[in-house]
Parts: C-alpha cells; structure tokens; sequence
C-alpha cells in the first residue's frame, strides 16, 4: 500500500506523475531520464507494446545511474482505430489530432516499469481507460488550441483541462492523466510480497 515511507526514484520530467505521486503520499525523487533513451512507436507495434517498450527504455536509463531503490517511469499514449496519438509536434498538428479525436470513443494507455536497484527485479504493466471525447465545435478547438494545454501531451488534450469536454467510459482516470495509480499499487504490492 502507498504510505508516506514508499520512496520511489521517477524516471519521468512529467510534473503530472510527480504530482500524482505526492498526492498519493509516495515519497518521490526525479531522475529525468536522457532524451535518446526513449525510441518512438514503431509503425508494425501495436500502441499497448509501445508504451511497455518505451517505458521500460526510460527506466532502464536511471536504473543504471541510482544504486538503491525502486525506478518508476511511465508512458502514454492514446490510440483511435488502432492508430496511436503521441505528442502534437506543432499547434496545426494538435488541430489535426483534436478534429480526428472529437466525437469519438478512444483508448488511452499508460505503461508502468519499476524497477528495483540494485537487485535488478523488474515489473512492467499496462492498463487502458476507454475515453469519450464531446464532438467538439472548431471554435472550442481553436480555444483549447490558443491555451497552449495541449503541448506535451498525448492525443494533443488533457483530460484534467477539458472538464465537460471529455469522460471516461471505462477505466482510470490517473491512467489518462499518465499513471495510473490503482495498478501501481499492485504492482508495488507484488513487487514486495516476492521479497
Ligand atoms: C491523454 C492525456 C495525456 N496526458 C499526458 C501524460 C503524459 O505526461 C503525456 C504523454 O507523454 P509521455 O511521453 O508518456 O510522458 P512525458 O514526456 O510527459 O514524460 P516522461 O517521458 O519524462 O516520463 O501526456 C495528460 O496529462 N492528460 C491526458 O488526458
């Protein structure tokens, strides 16, 4: 269970999992993970094995600079027809991406990887929330759009910023934001009871 003495290593600059984390009482120090150690979806990968790969890639580069405790690192990544949604490069591309998401059931999945120092046990997991995005007029996309909350984040949208605009079906909520929590506490849980 989280408690005020779980301290975790974050292999992430996302200040949403550190702040997910602090909330939930986990004591937490970042190592931000180097930019080449992350490589992008590949076009034959299906989005569900990308954010495995990719977010044990992030954990693997810290764990061989922290010589005690548990790495955590995460990734995220929202998938419509089979098709992921990273990042939005520019303004125009997170457009494109909202006008394609709007009115649409979608999935957004979020990878964990602890990893635990320097005993080297490693666990890794997913899970998936099923998301509904409002069909949204072009003028509300050009006003999310002029926010700049878009940038930095998968499928170009936060859920956290688009109350009214977007809910969940199925699933977590933390899992949208970029950790989702109820799974990372079972998996702290088995990572423990195999001590
Ligand atoms: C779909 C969605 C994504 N996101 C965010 C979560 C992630 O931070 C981001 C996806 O990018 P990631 O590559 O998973 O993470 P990151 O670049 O922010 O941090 P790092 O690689 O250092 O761990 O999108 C939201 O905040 N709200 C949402 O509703």
């Amino acid at each position: 269970m989280a408690n005020s003495k779980t301290s975790l290593i974050l292999a992430s600059q996302s200040p949403r999992r550190q702040l997910l984390l602090r909330e939930a009482g986990y004591d937490v120090t970042v190592v931000t993970p180097h930019p080449h150690a992350e490589t992008p979806p590949r076009e034959d990968e299906l989005p569900r094995d990308s954010v495995l790969r990719i977010a044990q890639e992030k954990a693997a580069d810290v764990a061989y600079r922290v010589e005690n405790g548990i790495v955590l690192a995460g990734d995220t990544l929202a998938e419509l027809n089979g098709q992921p949604l990273g990042k939005p490069r520019d303004r125009a591309h997170a457009g494109e991406i909202l006008r394609t998401l709007r009115g649409q059931d979608h999935f957004v999945w979020s990878a964990i990887c602890l990893w635990h120092r320097p005993i080297d046990k490693i666990k890794l997991d997913v899970d998936r929330t099923t998301v509904k995005m409002a069909n949204l007029s072009d003028d509300q996309i050009e006003e999310y759009l002029d926010s700049g909350l878009w940038e930095g984040k998968a499928g170009a949208f936060g859920i956290q910023d688009l109350t009214g605009w977007v809910s969940i079906d199925e699933g977590s909520l933390s899992n949208v934001v970029g950790l989702p929590m109820e799974l990372l506490e079972r998996m702290l849980a088995a990572m423990s009871e195999d001590d």
